[in-house]
């Protein structure tokens, strides 16, 4: 009796949930539409005065259902993003900045690359690909650069960084026409190359995505393009990027990997390290998941995110970058800081630490601050 009670009530529960997931796909297509709209009259495509119009509006709706306006504003920041999401793509779509263009990807096989490949299609260029080895069926697949005419606008390096010093000394041999463009996380290996390839009369640019290859919105996130000594190249990689939401931050190469080693470098250390007690620990990983508190559980999933990264570019990230012994330096000292202060019982000196590190964080924006 009971167990068909149940039945009958998970029925109606899924026929809701398919009203809702009609009800999503309906908005979508209205966000379909608005993203015309703002393509027709060269309007952005993210509006945060709106978001928060709509955010306001559903945490009233929400109280008004007795809804816990918290949970609904959840859901709703997920669908904004999916909006943004199918916008994002329908302007890239629209931009048509690759027609009758060529890009070559070296390295294109690599997820990177294949992130740049997709990107690149979007925006209808005709993409060729250089790597060790073709993935199955592939057309574009070019075996050997030396046997084909380097007449592609773009050449983007999508290489580990030891092997992107080789292939911009190859270039300087091979003299392409196009943009020469490398993606690498960590700059200095490669300034002489660079430097030495511009000088040879080439046109290089250098930048640096600030997002994994799994990402699929760039609102929110960074590209940073360092000048090589020509401007238009420049100019033109910034142009790649123009139909997304993406930050274009540019900076100095000198600036480059000291800034990196705290943005990539530090927050690698830290996960590794935390995964790496945790792994060493002698505790069953499943236990201490059981137990998990908010924080805990919010540091796990970064650190298995970490953890699921490709460990040859991540020791290259912090092998290769010169300032990479300041931030162990630094860590090592705020360890045995922190050591000293529990061991002399300095509890205000602990909470002076705190209380300094939330006032340097509060300077970051939210999103929902956002005017
Ligand atoms: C749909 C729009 O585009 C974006 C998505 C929004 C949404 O999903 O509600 C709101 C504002 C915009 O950032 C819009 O501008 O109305």
């Amino acid at each position: 009796m009971k167990n068909q009670k149940l039945s009958q009530l998970r029925q109606q529960l899924d026929d809701i949930d398919e009203q809702i997931i009609a009800l999503i796909a309906e908005r979508q297509f209205n966000v379909e539409q608005i993203g015309n709209v703002k393509l027709d009259t060269k309007s952005p495509t993210r509006d945060y005065g709106r978001e928060k119009q709509v955010i306001n509006h559903i945490r009233e709706v929400a109280e008004q259902k007795k809804l816990n306006p918290n949970i609904a504003q959840k859901i709703f920041e997920l669908i904004i993003e999916t909006s943004l999401s199918k916008q994002e793509v329908q302007k890239v779509k629209n931009s048509g900045y690759g027609h009758n263009k060529k890009a070559l990807i070296i390295g294109g096989n690599g997820k990177m690359g294949q992130w740049f490949a997709h990107f690149l299609q979007e925006q209808n260029f005709t993409v060729e690909i250089n790597d060790l080895a073709p993935l199955p069926d592939q057309d574009n697949f070019i075996a050997d650069i030396t046997r084909i005419e380097l007449n592609h606008d773009f050449i983007i390096l999508a290489t580990p960084i030891q092997k992107s010093v080789e292939v911009l000394n190859q270039l300087q041999q091979l003299k392409p026409n196009g943009i020469i463009m490398d993606i690498s996380s960590i700059k200095t290996p490669l300034r002489r190359p660079l430097r030495s390839l511009h000088d040879s009369g080439c046109r290089v640019v250098s930048i640096h995505p600030m997002f994994g290859p799994d990402s699929q919105l760039l609102s929110n996130k960074h590209v940073i393009f360092i000048h090589m000594g020509d401007d238009a190249a420049l100019q033109s990689a910034k142009q790649l990027f123009q139909p997304t939401m993406v930050e274009r931050v540019e900076m100095q190469f000198e600036d480059h990997d000291r800034l990196i080693s705290y943005v990539l470098g530090l927050s690698h250390l830290l996960n590794i390290i935390f995964m790496t007690v945790l792994a060493e620990s002698g505790e069953a990983a499943d236990l201490l998941a059981n137990l998990s508190s908010t924080t805990f559980d919010a540091q796990w999933r970064i650190a298995a995110n970490v953890t699921h990264e490709n460990p040859d570019l991540y020791y290259e990230i912090q092998k290769l970058n010169q300032y990479s012994p300041t931030i162990i330096n630094a860590l090592d000292d705020t360890i045995n800081r922190l050591k000293s202060i529990l061991h002399n019982n300095h509890q205000q000196a602990f909470v002076h630490l705190m209380h300094q590190a939330r006032e340097y964080l509060t300077i970051r924006e939210q999103p929902y601050l956002k005017k």
